[in-house]
C-alpha cells in the first residue's frame, strides 16, 4: 500500500467519524455504503463513530449503525464503550438503547460462535418456576388443574404413543400426555414418585393451548408434572385405558426419537426420576427418606441426621459432568476417535470419560485421553454441552489439541482408537458409501462436535 492511498484511507475514517459526531446521518450511510469496513475504525484516543455518535446524543446514527452491525462493545483508550459516554453524558435513551437486551447479546462474548449450537436434550420448554417448589398450596392447586399436563414413567421409561407407521426406526416418537383425571388413582400410591417439571413459557406458542385462571385473574400457563412408578407397564396401559402407548425398553436407543421440544423434558423428568429410584435411603445415615419441594428434594426422617444441617449435596438430585473431547492431531487434519466393545459394528466416537473430584475440566480431558489413548493434550477448548439423561450427566463438549501422537489404547475401556483423516470423516459425515466407519447418531454431542470440527475450517 503506498503512502498516498494510506492517507485516502485516514481521510475516509476522518470523514466518517466527523460525520457521526455531527449526527449526519445521509454521509454515515453513504461512505458506509462505499466502505462497509469503516463501521468499526477507530480515530483518536480509540474513539469509534458509535462512540461520537453517542456522545453528542445523535439517537438516529447509533440506531443506524448498530443495525448495520457494529460492534456496541468495543472500548476506547479510557476503556469506555458507547454505552458508558452516552451515560456519562446524561443521553438516556440512547445508553437505554445500548442497554437493551433483545439484540440476543450474542456479541458480549467476542469470537463466540454466533450460532451456538443446541444439543438434543438441551431445549428447555419449561419455566421450571424453582421459587414455587416450596409452595405447597399452589403446587396442590395445580396438580388438580384441569389443564395441567402429566407424564407417565414406568420404570423410568416415558409412555410413549406408537402408530403403525411409526415402526421403522427414523420415525418420531410422542409423548403420551394426561390430564389430572385419568392420573388421580395412581397419584394416591404410596410408590408414585410426583416430580414438578414446570409451566409451559409464555413467550411461545403452548402445545396445549389452554391456561388456567388464578384468584387474581392472570391467565397462568398450563403447569407440567412427570409421575414415576414401578408398577408395571401392562397394568398401568389397563388403568389408562390406552391401546397405542407403550414403554420403550432401550434408552440408549428409544429415547432419541423424540422432537427437540419433548427431549428437554424427557431429559430434565429422567434425571430426577432416576436420582429418586437410586437414592431411596437417606446417603448419610441410611434412614427413610421423604419427598420435598415438588420433588427435588429427598429430606431425611431422622431428626438428628447431619443431612438435616446446613446445605447437603445428598439431599438434592446429583448430575455427574463427563467431559467428552475431540482431539485433533498436531497437524490439524486428523482426529482421534475410539469404540468400545459395546458400541454397534464399525462405529467409532469421541473419547469421553467422568471428570473426578477436585479435577478442572481441561484436566479431565487430558487425563482422560492419556487413560484411553496413550495419547497427550495441550490446548483445549470448550464447545457446548449436553444433558444425558442416562442416568444423569451433563457432557461437556471440547476440542483438544494433541501434542503426542502415538496411540496406546486401555484395552478396559476402549477396544479401539485411531486417527481419522479429515476425508474419512466427512464422508462419514455424508454417509458416502462405503465408509470406513460410522459416526454416532446426529442427536449425540459425539456426532455435533465432529461436525463442529469439520465445520470450523474446511471450504465445504
Ligand atoms: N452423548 C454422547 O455423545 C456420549 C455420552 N457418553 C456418556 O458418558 C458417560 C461416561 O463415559 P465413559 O467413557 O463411560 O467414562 P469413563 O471413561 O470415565 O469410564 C467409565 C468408568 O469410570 C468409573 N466412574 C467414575 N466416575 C463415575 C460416575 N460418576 N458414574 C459412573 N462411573 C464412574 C466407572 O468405573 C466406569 O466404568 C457414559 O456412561 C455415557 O453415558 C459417552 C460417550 C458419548
Ligand atoms: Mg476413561
Ligand atoms: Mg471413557
Ligand atoms: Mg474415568
Ligand atoms: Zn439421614
Amino acid at each position: 500500500m503506498t503512502s498516498l492511498q494510506l492517507s485516502a484511507k485516514e481521510e475516509m475514517v476522518e470523514r466518517f467519524l466527523d460525520a457521526a459526531a455531527q449526527g449526519d446521518l445521509t454521509q454515515v450511510s453513504m461512505l458506509l455504503s462505499h466502505a462497509p469496513s469503516l463501521i468499526n475504525q477507530t480515530g483518536y484516543s480509540g474513539w469509534t463513530a458509535l462512540m461520537l455518535a453517542a456522545r453528542n446524543g445523535h439517537y438516529h446514527v447509533v440506531k443506524a449503525l448498530l443495525s448495520d452491525g457494529c460492534d456496541k462493545f468495543s472500548v476506547n483508550s479510557s476503556s469506555q464503550t458507547a454505552f458508558d459516554i452516552a451515560k456519562f453524558w446524561g443521553h438516556r435513551h440512547i445508553s437505554d438503547f445500548l442497554g437493551r437486551t433483545d439484540d440476543g447479546c450474542q456479541r458480549v462474548l467476542p469470537g463466540s460462535d454466533l450460532n451456538q449450537c443446541e444439543n438434543y436434550f438441551s431445549r428447555e420448554t419449561l419455566d421450571r418456576l424453582s421459587e414455587k417448589r416450596t409452595d405447597k398450596v399452589w403446587l396442590e392447586a395445580r396438580q388438580s388443574d384441569p389443564d395441567t399436563v402429566y407424564l407417565l414413567f414406568s420404570n423410568l421409561s416415558p409412555m410413549v404413543s406408537s402408530s403403525q407407521e411409526d415402526d421403522n426406526a427414523g420415525a418420531e416418537t410422542k409423548l403420551c400426555r394426561f390430564r389430572y383425571e385419568a392420573v388421580k388413582d395412581l397419584l394416591q400410591e404410596p410408590a408414585t414418585v410426583l416430580i414438578f417439571l414446570g409451566v409451559e413459557k409464555r413467550n411461545k406458542p403452548s402445545s396445549s393451548s389452554s391456561s388456567s385462571q388464578t384468584e387474581e385473574g392472570v391467565q397462568e400457563p398450563p403447569a407440567w408434572f412427570a409421575i414415576g412408578t414401578d408398577e408395571d407397564a401392562a397394568g398401568l396401559l389397563k388403568r389408562c385405558r390406552e391401546k397405542n402407548c407403550s414403554f420403550p425398553k432401550s434408552p440408549n436407543r428409544d429415547l432419541l426419537k423424540f422432537n427437540e421440544e419433548e427431549a428437554g423434558v424427557v431429559a430434565q423428568a429422567r434425571s430426577v426420576l432416576a436420582w429418586h429410584s437410586r437414592y431411596s435411603f437417606c446417603p448419610t445415615c441410611g434412614s427413610s427418606t421423604k419427598l420435598e419441594e415438588g420433588g427435588y428434594k429427598r429430606g431425611c426422617l431422622n431428626s438428628d441426621c447431619r443431612s438435616l444441617k446446613g446445605v447437603h449435596n445428598t439431599c438434592y438430585p446429583r448430575v455427574d459432568p463427563v467431559v467428552i473431547m475431540l482431539v485433533i492431531h498436531p497437524d490439524g487434519n486428523q482426529c482421534l476417535l475410539g469404540r468400545k466393545k459395546i458400541f454397534p459394528a464399525g462405529m467409532f466416537s469421541c473419547l469421553a470419560g467422568f471428570v473426578e473430584p477436585g479435577e478442572a475440566i481441561e484436566e479431565a480431558v487430558r487425563r482422560e485421553v492419556e487413560e484411553e489413548s496413550g495419547v497427550k493434550v495441550g490446548p483445549v477448548q470448550y464447545v457446548s454441552c449436553q444433558p444425558w439423561p442416562m442416568p444423569s450427566n451433563i457432557m461437556i463438549g471440547c476440542l483438544a489439541v494433541a501434542i503426542s501422537t502415538d496411540i496406546k489404547v486401555d484395552e478396559n475401556e476402549i477396544e479401539e482408537a485411531r486417527w481419522f483423516p479429515r476425508q474419512q470423516v466427512i464422508d462419514s459425515l455424508l454417509r458416502r458409501a462405503p465408509p470406513a466407519f460410522t459416526v454416532p447418531p446426529r442427536q449425540t454431542i459425539a456426532h455435533q462436535l465432529i461436525r463442529h470440527w469439520i465445520g470450523m475450517n474446511s471450504n465445504l
